[in-house]
């Protein structure tokens, strides 16, 4: 795969900046005898303002690969770039920084604190970092999520839908330069699967947020721009413009 990206469609000819890539990483978890080859020199960009998502079958590699790239785990060898920054070349605490102030995350559990409102979480990313709330920003993440009615009430007594929200709210709120979403779907029901879906893609069109999400669901994929294929820790293939059926076929493809 050649770097930096190219836009599939839209702008014929015109290159994207990588957001974050992958080049030559490699990741063995374990050692020795029993050592698993999770990611094999894996060179793979993503695009700025892009909404890429990731696919393939069990074991394929999808979540060794964010976590190399989100700097929650090291690579073996190889590198992983954030913009022009090494990951691989920060110890812990410089890890800790760069995903607290360069980066949003939503999992497929939520992860809200149970005992503080929806304003609260979704402002804790910056008060962790001690900095003051944009609050125009806050007020236009808070009316793109429709969440304004929801802040004074704790995860709880949210549906898992708009607990989903407020976890896009807080992965958006320090102006990330990447959000990294597992399956942000998949405690979700279909509808409110759908609408967290299109937050992520208001994220990138009107936000002008870059959007990497690792999924399972070939609905959920073809939100994205692109859809890259892993198999047994290797770029398996790509599809720009996805839709259902084409990633469908191209999981079948994967033995997936
Ligand atoms: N901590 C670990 N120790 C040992 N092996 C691991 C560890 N984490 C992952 N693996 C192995 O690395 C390979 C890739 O795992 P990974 O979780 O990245 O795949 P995945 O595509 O995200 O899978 P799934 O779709 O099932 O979540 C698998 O063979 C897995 O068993």
């Amino acid at each position: 795969m050649s770097l930096p990206t190219t836009i599939p469609s839209g702008a014929p000819g015109a290159v994207l900046a990588p957001a974050v890539r992958a080049v030559g990483l490699t990741k063995l978890h374990g050692s020795g005898d029993t050592a698993v080859r999770a990611l094999d020199a894996v060179d793979v960009a993503f695009a700025a303002g892009r909404f890429t998502a990731i696919m393939g079958p069990s074991g394929s590699g999808k979540s060794t690969l964010v976590h190399c790239l989100a700097g929650l785990d090291t690579a073996t060898s190889g590198r992983a770039l954030l913009g022009d920054t090494d990951l691989t070349a920060l110890d812990d605490t410089e890890l800790t920084l760069l995903r607290r102030e360069r980066l949003g995350f939503v999992f497929q559990a939520f992860n809200l604190l149970p005992t503080l409102d929806a304003e609260a979480n979704v402002l804790l990313p910056l008060k962790l970092a001690g900095k003051r709330p944009d609050r125009r920003w806050f007020a236009e993440i808070i009316d793109v999520l429709d969440i304004g009615d929801r802040l004074r009430h704790r995860p709880s007594e949210l549906s898992g839908g708009q607990q989903q929200r407020v976890a896009v709210a807080r992965a958006l709120i320090n102006r990330p330069e990447v959000i990294f979403a597992d399956e942000p779907t998949g405690n979700l029901d279909s509808r409110s699967g759908g609408e967290v879906l299109a937050i992520l893609r208001t994220s990138v069109r009107e936000l002008g947020r870059t959007v990497v999400m690792v999924t399972h669901d070939p609905v959920a994929a073809s939100s994205a721009d692109r859809v890259v294929m892993l198999a047994d820790g290797h770029v398996a293939g790509e599809i720009a413009d996805p839709t259902p059926d084409a990633v469908i076929d191209g999981l079948r493809r994967l033995g997936g």
